[in-house]
């Protein structure tokens, strides 16, 4: 039998505990060291590999830097991160410069274009692997929908849509000691995310997390392998929700109903493709509403939309002008990943996709070969954070989008979800 990988994880919150219990389950991963901050959060994870039967990792935790030392282990395989958005990008150029040649990040590659440039520059230079866990291109529908669009079912692609349209109020703010809800604390006093994913909120404008949205969505126009962003323009609203919140459950006395939040509560922005598509991303994070990404992909023949789970398409649907249930399209294209793996994402997180991005990760770094998201595609998708808050800033500018491939988008051909082996 061939050797397990041995695997590493920075950030065991519960995002890495969810990678965690994947990776406890497979039986060619090895998790031998794990690190991060805070107790309680380790003692999930401990007792993940209890239930998994597995033993227990080296543990590292001493300080913000403890990650430093962890990687000092001279036998790690690969290392997935899955700290607060701040953090990938030090600790992603840490595991190149420690000789790390597999690394797994959780979504964010960076927070400023410079850090998007030195994560892509390093990766370069170490002649590493960096590839973003963008679960949502392994949603099934949507990989049932870049089935459709890779058989000219929808003809040339002209628009797309996607965003994150979820009502984070619960996450971002909660009471301490449980992740949703029941208090209107962030920062020190909460638990998970609102420790520091609401900071965001407080002092950013932008669309703050873009590559659910777009990830599935540059698959499907071929973004760096023939086509590429070529320029962004971003709106955010006025910021009412996270406030309204606040008050509605802690009280106007509460003090952090004196928070100011810079983050408008829709961010809408749209990109221009060298190919000539435009594609329309919305951020949504902060109101009441049901959860969508919100997803359109529409060509010269056809067009598909998750909101309604329906499609039409000339000459194809029965009745002309009205929308058809997507459901037996989306079964009859099912993607041969999903053929074939489907009954193995049993129990793994949203609908399945996150054994698929594991897969796809695990299965790289045991043939050696490159990952089929890879640091370039991490850092456009990601970089669309800073252009959209730098053309809000310039009163909706359009900003351009910079060429991480240096040109090779031109040559370079896609290697994501082409066969059915990850
Ligand atoms: N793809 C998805 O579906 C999905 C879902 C949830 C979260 N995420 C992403 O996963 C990442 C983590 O989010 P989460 O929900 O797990 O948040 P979390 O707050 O639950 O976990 C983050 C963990 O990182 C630890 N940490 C912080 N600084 C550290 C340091 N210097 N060294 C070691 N550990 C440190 C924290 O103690 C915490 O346990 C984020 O990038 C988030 O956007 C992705």
């Amino acid at each position: 039998a061939e050797p397990a990988v041995k695997l590493g994880f920075i950030g065991v919150g519960l995002r890495g505990q969810g990678h965690l219990e994947n990776a406890l389950r497979r039986k060619d991963v090895n998790v031998v060291a794990i690190c991060d901050i805070d107790e309680r959060m380790l003692e999930r994870s401990a007792s993940l590999f209890k239930k998994a039967g597995k033993p227990m990792a080296k543990v590292y935790k001493d300080d913000v830097n403890a990650w430093k030392k962890m990687l000092e282990l001279k036998e790690l395989d690969a290392v997935i991160i899955a700290t607060p958005w701040e953090w990938h990008a030090p600790m992603i150029i840490g595991c190149l410069e420690a000789g790390i040649k597999y690394i797994g990040t959780e979504v964010m590659l960076g927070i400023t274009l410079q850090d998007h440039w030195e994560v892509v520059k390093a990766a370069e230079h170490h002649n590493a692997h960096v590839m973003m866990l963008e679960n949502v291109c392994y949603r099934r529908d949507v990989m049932a929908v870049l089935n459709m669009v890779r058989q000219g079912m929808f003809g040339e692609l002209i628009h797309l849509q996607g965003g994150y349209q979820h009502d984070l109020r619960h996450v971002k703010f909660n009471n301490g000691t449980q992740p949703y809800g029941g208090g209107v604390e962030f920062g020190e006093k909460a638990f998970s995310e609102a420790r520091w994913r609401t900071e965001h909120s407080v002092h950013r404008n932008g669309d703050l997390y873009p590559t659910h949205g777009i990830g599935p969505v540059a698959e499907m126009i071929n973004i760096n392998y023939g086509n590429r962003f070529v320029s962004l323009s971003s709106f955010a609203t006025k910021a009412r929700g996270l406030h309204d919140y606040i008050v509605k459950n802690g009280g106007e006395q509460h003090p952090n109903a004196k928070v100011e939040f810079k983050l408008g509560d829709v961010v809408t922005t749209m990109i221009k493709c060298a190919n000539g598509e435009t594609v329309l991303l919305q951020h949504d994070t902060n109101l009441p509403r049901p959860y969508s990404l919100g997803f359109r992909v529409q060509g010269t023949k056809g067009i598909w939309m998750d909101v309604n789970h329906s499609l039409y398409i000339e000459g194809v649907s029965k009745t002309n002008d009205q929308w058809e249930d997507a459901k037996a399209y989306i079964d009859k294209y099912d993607h041969p990943l999903w053929k074939r793996w489907g009954a193995s994402t049993e129990g793994a997180g949203h609908g399945g996709m996150d054994f698929f991005v594991l897969h796809a990760f695990i299965e790289s770094v045991k043939r050696k070969t490159r990952t089929p998201m890879d640091v370039y595609d991490a850092a456009v998708w990601s970089a669309i954070t800073p252009l959209s808050e730098q053309s809000i800033a310039l009163g909706n500018e359009t900003v351009e989008f910079p060429d991480f491939t240096n040109g090779q988008w031109m040559y370079r051909k896609n290697r994501f979800a082409f066969g059915d082996e990850y």
